[in-house]
Order: structure tokens, then sequence, then C-alpha cells
């Protein structure tokens, strides 16, 4: 509430805040506590620092964006609080997340203040609690559904770009996968959209195996990889790693998609399941037999990498730890749900489980943990590493489309950015305190791939990426008056 009321009366001195203590603060404005800011919003509520957009304005969409103050915006990160974290449907409460995923587009990436636009599109909730809560700020109203919601979207997005052309980032957050993955691939053809839960996901974590392959040994197609999740982190994950296997091996999509086993709320996900799969799940419903729980999909799958993203807490279990640390030397163990309290496992439990020998990344933070007189520092394998980078990438290029290869670049310049002295401590992220660093490497790398698709606008192309990304990066100083 502090950082919020400090954002509200000095801009300038909240972002030099943030980028001068990142490793401090990053766990107040993000993951955990913006989880448990969302949860209160209602009650802490003071000031809007979003745009709201609800069903009643159905038809007048255009009119509300136009009574945003800022008339130049770059990025846009958009939710409709369905799939907040691993929390569920906090209704419009969830606006705590675009206003965190863009702060830290500011203080990580470097784009302006002013171009970026936090937007709640409030279709109604699901959450009991708050559809009797006095304080609750939405609409007290069940979810809009079907063609009632697509229609308001549709609404959303044409109003979006008629406002501010077709350059602005559209980037969707926490929605829940029934619509996440559709509204994808309808609008990802002829509009600039990114998926940070399903594409920046997959970027941070397919450059967090990357760089643990360092240490582990082997490609990727040497590994097998099981999800405990499989929605949009989880699949969105399995097809980035599945493309990369392919381009490596020089082997089909398809084939490299055999090393990939999911487990979700039924259990190992098999082709023998008797339901109609959606189609990111089926493309991973391998000739199995039937496999009910975790602990029995990891002694029969005998994967080298388990990735948690089910938001289930605490499902990595000591026997599933012990299970993956008896089939591997150095198992590598992902817990990307969150906040903390959705977490898989805690480092310490990974660390102690693993007799100290896991690889351990966390989707939200923990401290360093001592472990046989050795200091195990956890990596924080969150998408925050690649969404400021990439759309930054984006603006600079003036990209009119975001395709899957420049994910991959994304999460290239993520892995390059691992030096062999982050891999000797184990760690397979750099450290968060040179994240501008990182995030323009990233974002030269984007764009570097979006001038090569010919999908840049911003033209002469510049000839040092890196440096042009650093020079157009927003750096909170307060103006000579001289
Ligand atoms: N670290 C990071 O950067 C990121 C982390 N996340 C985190 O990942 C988590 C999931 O997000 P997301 O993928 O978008 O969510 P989704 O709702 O799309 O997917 C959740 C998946 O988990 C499965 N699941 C739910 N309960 C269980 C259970 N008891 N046992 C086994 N599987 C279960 C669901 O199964 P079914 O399909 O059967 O319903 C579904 O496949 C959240 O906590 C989120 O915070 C998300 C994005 C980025
Ligand atoms: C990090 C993130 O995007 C999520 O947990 O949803
Ligand atoms: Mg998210």
């Amino acid at each position: 509430m502090a950082l919020m009321d400090l954002q509200e009366r000095n801009e300038r001195l909240f972002y030099k805040l943030l980028i001068d203590n990142v490793e401090e603060l990053l766990p107040v404005v993000y993951t955990p506590t913006v989880g448990e800011a969302c949860q209160k919003y209602g009650s802490i509520f003071r000031r809007p620092q979003g745009l709201y957009i609800s069903l009643k304005e159905k038809g007048r969409i255009l009119e509300v964006l136009r009574n945003w103050p800022e008339k130049s915006i770059q990025v846009i990160v958009v939710t409709d609080g369905e799939r907040i974290l691993g929390l569920g449907d906090l209704g419009c409460q969830g606006m705590g997340i675009p206003v965190g995923k863009l702060a830290l587009y500011t203080a990580l990436g470097g784009v302006r203040p002013s171009a970026c636009l936090p937007i709640t599109i409030d279709v109604g909730t699901t959450n009991e609690d708050l559809l009797k809560d006095e304080f609750y700020i939405g609409l007290k109203q069940r979810r809009a559904t079907g063609q009632e919601y697509y229609e308001l979207l549709d609404e959303f997005m044409t109003a979006v770009r008629q406002n501010y052309g077709q350059k602005v980032l559209v980037q969707f957050e926490d929605f829940a996968n029934h619509n996440a993955f559709t509204l994808l691939e309808k609008y990802r053809a002829n509009h600039l959209v990114f998926n940070d839960d399903i594409q920046g996901t997959a970027a941070v974590v397919l450059a967090g195996l990357i760089a643990a392959l360092k240490s582990v040994g082997g490609t990727l197609a040497d590994h097998k990889f099981l999800f405990f999740g499989a929605g949009e982190a989880g699949t969105g994950i399995a097809e980035l790693v599945a493309l990369e296997i392919s381009r490596q091996g020089k082997v089909s999509v398809e084939e490299a998609r055999q090393k990939i086993w999911l487990v979700d709320s039924k259990g190992l996900v098999v082709a023998s399941r008797n339901e109609i799969l959606q189609p990111f799940k089926k493309r991973y419903a391998h000739e199995h037999e039937p496999v009910k729980d975790l602990l029995d999909a990891v002694k029969a799958i005998r994967p080298t990498a388990l990735i948690g993203s089910a938001g289930v807490g605490r499902s990595f279990t000591k026997e599933v730890i012990e299970t993956m640390s008896s089939i591997n030397e150095r198992p590598i163990i992902l817990a990307l749900s969150n906040p903390t309290s959705q977490s898989e496992c805690t480092a310490e439990e990974a660390y102690t489980w693993s007799q100290g020998r896991a690889i351990f990344g966390s989707g939200s933070p923990f401290d360093p943990v001592k472990y046989n007189d050795k200091l195990f520092v956890p990596a924080q394998a969150n998408n925050a590493y690649i969404f400021p980078g990439f759309g930054l990438g984006v603006v600079i290029s003036g990209a009119v489309r975001v395709t899957d290869d420049m994910v991959l670049a994304a999460a290239e310049g993520l892995a390059d950015q691992v030096t062999p002295e982050h891999i000797d401590k184990g760690l397979i992220y750099p450290p968060f305190s040179i994240i501008r660093k990182i995030s323009a490497n990233i974002s030269a790398r984007v764009a570097a791939k979006a001038y090569d698709l010919g999908l840049a606008s911003q033209l002469p192309r510049p000839k040092d990426l890196v440096k042009y990304a650093e020079s157009c990066m927003y750096t909170p100083v307060y103006r000579s008056y001289r």
C-alpha cells in the first residue's frame, strides 16, 4: 500500500526505488505480495490505477478507452481476473496483476510508464465470497460466457486498434485457460498480441532448461519432461520445448513431443482417456496405461525434469522428490506455481529431500538455503525475466505481430545471459539485480528476429540493437530546471 501511494504521488521516485532495490521490492510489487493485494483489493482500494471495462460498457468501449488521459500507449496488459496466479477467480480485484506487470515493464524493461495501460475487463465473477462482499469493486453477477463474452472481447480488440493503431502490444494475462488459448489463436494472426502465461512462461522455462543442461549434461532431446499441470503454463512450455528439440535435432515437432508427458487433475494424460481432450493436451496423450497420481507417474515415466504448473501447493511431496532423486543424479525440479502458498514445494524441501542434488527453480522467490554447510541459491523461474524485454523488443522494432520464433529468440537471449559462474553456483538464471541488462539483450534478440522476419516497421534497422535498446529505456531521473 505504501508503494502504491508512492507510485501515485511521485512516479519517478517509485521507479528509482524499484530499479535500485529490485531484488528486495520485486516480491512486494509482484508475486507473492501482489496476490495478497488482489485478494484484499476491495478493502485496500483507494484510487483506480488502471482502466476498468465492464459488460455494461458494451457498445461504448472505444469511448471508454478515450477517457484514459495518455494518448500514446505502447503496451496494454489486460486481464479478466478469472485465473489470478494460482488463486482462482478474483474478478475485478485482479487489477493488481496488470498494474504490477506494467510496473515491471517500466522498471525491468524500460518501457515509459505513460506508455503502459493496465486494463481489467469485468464480466462478473464466479467467486461466491466476492459476490457476497460489500466491498467488492466489480459487477456483482456471475461471469458472462460464450457469445456475450467473445463479442465484448472482439469489441475491445477493435477499439484498441482504432484508438492506438496496430502497434500497441496487447498482453493477455491470467485469463482462464478455456478462454486464453482461444483468444490467442483468434487474434495472433491479425493483432499484436502476446499471452504471458503461455508464451512468456514458455520462454523463461526453456531458457532455464537450456542453462540447467550445462550442469546436468545432454541435449534437450536426451531428457524426459513431466509436467504436473497441463494448462496454459504447462502446455505453453511443452510446445516451446518441443519446437526447440525439433529445431536442434532436425526432427518433427510430433516426434519431439514424445519426450514430454503431462499430468492433469485426472492423472497422466494418455491416449486411452475416455474423454474429449482439449487440443493443447491431445498432442501429448501418448500410448500408456492410465496412471492416477503424480508419484506413480514419476515412477512410470522416470522423467529427468519435473515441472509443476498446477497451482496446487505442496504437491511435490517428499516421496515425489526422493523418487526423482533416485532416478537422477541431478534432478531438475521447477515449482512454477504462484504465489508462494501454491508453490509445489519450498526451496528447502527440494534441496533437503534431494540431498542437495536438485537443480531447483520456483515461480515465487525463496531465500537461499543452507544444506550440509553449503549455500544453495534458488532460481526464480518466472516470466518476469521475459515479458519486459520481450515487450521492449516489440516496441523498438515496431513489430506488428508476435511469432513463435520471436518467443524462441527471447528464450535464447535469456539463456545466453547465464554465465559459467552462474552455472557453477547451480543457478539457471542470472540475478534480477542485472535485469535491465538482461532485458536489453532479450529485447535486441526479439527485435532482430522481427526484422529478419520482415515484421518490423521501425526503419531503418539499428546497427547495434543492444545499444539501441539501452538508449530507448526509460530511466527515472528528475529533470534539470535550469
Ligand atoms: N512461474 C511463472 O512464471 C508462471 C507461473 N504460473 C502458475 O502456474 C499455475 C497454473 O497456471 P496455468 O497453467 O495458467 O493454469 P491452468 O488453469 O491453465 O492449468 C492448471 C492445470 O493444472 C491442473 N490441475 C489442477 N489441479 C490439479 C491437481 N489437483 N492435480 C493435478 N493437476 C491439477 C489442471 O488440470 P485440468 O486440465 O484437468 O483441469 C490444469 O491442467 C498458477 O499457479 C500460476 O500462478 C503461470 C504462469 C507463469
Ligand atoms: C507469473 C505469472 O504470470 C502467473 O503466475 O500467472
Ligand atoms: Mg500470469
